[in-house]
């Protein structure tokens, strides 16, 4: 297998085939819906929160709510159902959410999206979760994750997830790679290929994400959605806390497994950090947008299917994907 991360890789232009690069169609089908772009904020607390989910979803955008407030799922399923918009959550594994799925059967407030959202996704009970999931909610578009094998990606999706999430320790806020070794940090984007070649559902490229560019550099290499933290935690939305230092404003960004988020010091594998702000999240959308029409248009094309085939080359190696440890 030849191993490479997004710094690593130069795709190679073809001839345009458009006038204007807003004549370029991003949009993706992701599930039952179709989005603007292939793009969707982390389902982290520092990320994404109810206001921005419902921003999100009202402007044609896929979102996935986070699970660290679990008494107030059952509610935002509810509001964003009564404002006529999708409704994307995320559970865990542990015996409670089989309760509160029970729960949402209940009261009528079925989902369209279901993201199983833990850190080691190619385990017994993930795949026990997926059964229970296609069984209580049949039409409930299901993605779980995070894995980094194509087994874990064949296994997952035999147990019925229609979609994958890939990615062990790339992310911005992790330390997993270093406390344990294991992961698919510093090769995010050839682990992304090499799931990619063997599954038969999406899958969503998670973590590592640095630049506009390497959105592009996803969809080339299978991904069907790219989800990105850390550049979409300095926002004038972002639910992280303001931090003024130095004259420069910030926003927090912490892992879901750092002590912040876990409030205790147990399996502790992420980090929390500074991100400077950026002002409102549109321009960000906007931007990441018209990067990847321009992308489209270096690709030859018209539509994200023609990133699929550009050619490329490998330009060095990098183990850090440009992180400071
Ligand atoms: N993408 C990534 O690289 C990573 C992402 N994360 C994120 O952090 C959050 C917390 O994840 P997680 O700790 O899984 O969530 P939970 O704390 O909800 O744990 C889920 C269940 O899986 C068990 N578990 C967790 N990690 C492992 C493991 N390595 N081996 C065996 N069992 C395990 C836990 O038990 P117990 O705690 O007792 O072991 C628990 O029963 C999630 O949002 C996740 O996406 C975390 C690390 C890596
Ligand atoms: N190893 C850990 N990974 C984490 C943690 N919290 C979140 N994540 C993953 O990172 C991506 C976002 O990556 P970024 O490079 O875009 O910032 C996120 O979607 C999760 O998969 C954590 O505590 N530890």
């Amino acid at each position: 297998m030849q191993i490479f991360d997004y710094e690593d890789i130069q795709l190679i232009p073809n001839k345009c085939i458009v006038k204007s690069r807003s004549e370029v169609d991003t949009s993706v089908k992701f599930g039952p819906r179709t989005f603007k772009i292939p793009v969707v904020p982390a389902n982290m607390q520092t990320v994404i929160d109810e206001p921005l989910a419902l921003h999100l979803a009202q402007n044609g955008y896929f979102y996935i709510m986070h699970r660290f407030e679990p008494e107030k799922r059952l509610d935002f399923v509810k509001k964003m159902h009564a404002a006529g918009q999708y409704a994307s959550i995320s559970i865990g594994v542990k015996q409670g959410e089989y309760e509160f799925v029970r729960q949402l059967v209940k009261a009528h407030a079925i989902p369209e999206y279901i993201t199983i959202d833990i850190a080691h996704g190619h385990a017994q009970t993930v795949i026990d979760m997926i059964h229970f999931l296609k069984h209580q909610l049949p039409n409930t578009f299901i993605i779980a994750g995070n894995v980094g094998t194509p087994t874990a990606v064949r296994d997952l999706e035999n147990a019925g997830a229609d979609a994958t999430k890939v990615g062990i320790g790339p992310g911005k806020a992790c330390i997993t790679k270093i406390k344990t070794g294991f992961g698919t940090g510093g090769w995010q984007l050839a682990a992304v290929r090499w799931c990619a070649k063997a599954a038969r559902k999406p899958i969503i490229a998670d973590g590592g994400i640095r630049t506009h560019g390497d959105i592009a550099k996803s969809i080339r290499f299978g991904a069907s959605m790219v989800m990105i933290g850390s550049l979409f935690a300095g926002h004038l939305e972002s639910p992280g806390k303001t931090v003024e230092k130095d004259g420069q404003t910030y926003k927090e960004y912490f892992g879901s497994a750092s002590e912040f988020q876990k409030g205790n010091r147990n399996n502790v594998e992420g980090k929390k950090m500074l991100i400077p702000m950026r002002g409102p999240i549109k321009g960000t959308l906007t931007a990441m947008q018209q990067d990847l029409q321009s992308a489209i248009s270096y690709a030859g094309g018209r539509d994200l299917a023609s990133l699929r085939k550009v050619d490329y080359v490998v330009v060095k190696n990098s183990i850090f994907n440009g992180d400071q440890f």
